[in-house]
């Protein structure tokens, strides 16, 4: 008989116990309550292999630990740098007229980008703003996690990770500051969730020295080493790289269980990810 793969659901008005056999589950529900539903069946069936650990998702809900794995990489000898930009958080009871104090006691400069600090999957934790004076920082309003803006061309590399497979797509970003533009705006930029309105980059005509993708080994490094340390199989990474420079990166996000929907081949490469998770149990 012809063996498949046959994805099914899992029904939340009823007891997850009572549903399957499973092979695998997939999962990406924020929250508490599901959270504990996940633990307990992985309790009760230790040989279904569960996608990927509550905890470690959990991790990447915050922005402030989703990077904190980042800052802590060493890859010298990679064929480039990677970081994260400066950044800062902000607490929930912090009053926003500490705010400039704590950008200039932090020696950050000007300007920042100003990110909700939990990613709860609402149109409003994607709500971003970039700030270009001391004045509209009073104007922000916390928790959140400020963020140096790093000049990047406009170009973002969006890095997909399954398992040992990685692929890249390029979007277009947020373009350039300028020392000029600085000069002339002032107050609050406010964007909403760019993810979903910048367009693929890859077909474009666009300055080589902007465009060429991130070497080959530093990817693989990179994805290898925060597979490992965050303990996850599918996420994606938005890296940008620092205008005027050939190698030296900044990751500004990671999310868990991306839309692989935009991701090339994303059919195939997910099957036989999912083929190989249930080879190597056998
Ligand atoms: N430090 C930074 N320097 C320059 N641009 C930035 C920086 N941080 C974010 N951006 C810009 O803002 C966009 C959104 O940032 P980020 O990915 O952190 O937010 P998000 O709400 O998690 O987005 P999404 O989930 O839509 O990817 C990036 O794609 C990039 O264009
Ligand atoms: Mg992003």
């Amino acid at each position: 008989m012809n063996k498949g793969i046959f994805f099914v659901a899992i029904d939340l008005n009823k007891p997850m116990l009572e549903q399957g056999p499973f092979d695998v589950v997939l999962h990406k529900l924020p929250g508490k309550e599901w959270r504990e539903i996940i633990e307990d069946y992985r309790h009760k069936h230790p040989e279904v292999t569960i996608l990927d650990p509550p905890d470690a998702i959990q991790h990447l809900l915050n922005r402030q630990s989703m990077l904190q794995n980042v800052a802590e990489l060493n890859l010298s000898d990679c064929h480039g740098k990677v970081g994260v930009p400066q950044q800062l958080v902000i607490t929930k009871n912090a009053s926003a007229s500490t705010i400039p104090y704590e950008v200039t006691k932090a020696g950050m400069k000007l300007p920042l980008v100003a990110k909700p600090l939990v990613v709860d999957g609402s149109a409003k934790s994607h709500e971003l703003c970039i700030a270009y004076d001391e004045l509209s920082l009073l104007k922000l309003e916390p928790p959140l996690v400020l963020q140096e803006f790093v000049n990047h061309g406009g170009l973002l590399f969006k890095i997909y990770i399954v398992g040992e497979t990685i692929k890249v797509v390029r979007r277009f970003s947020l373009p350039n500051v300028g020392k000029h533009e600085l000069l002339d705006v002032d107050g609050l930029f406010r964007f909403p969730r760019v993810s979903c309105a910048a367009a693929s980059a890859d077909e474009a005509d666009l300055d080589p020295n902007i465009a060429e993708h991130p070497p080959k080994p530093l990817l693989e490094r990179l994805a290898r080493d925060l597979r490992r340390r965050l303990g996850l199989h599918l996420f994606n990474i938005d890296m940008i790289r620092e205008h005027g420079t050939k190698d030296v990166f900044y990751v500004i996000d990671i999310n868990y269980f991306p839309g692989y929907g935009k991701m090339p081949e994303y059919e195939q490469i997910f099957i036989d990810f999912l083929l190989s998770l249930v080879k190597n149990k056998v």
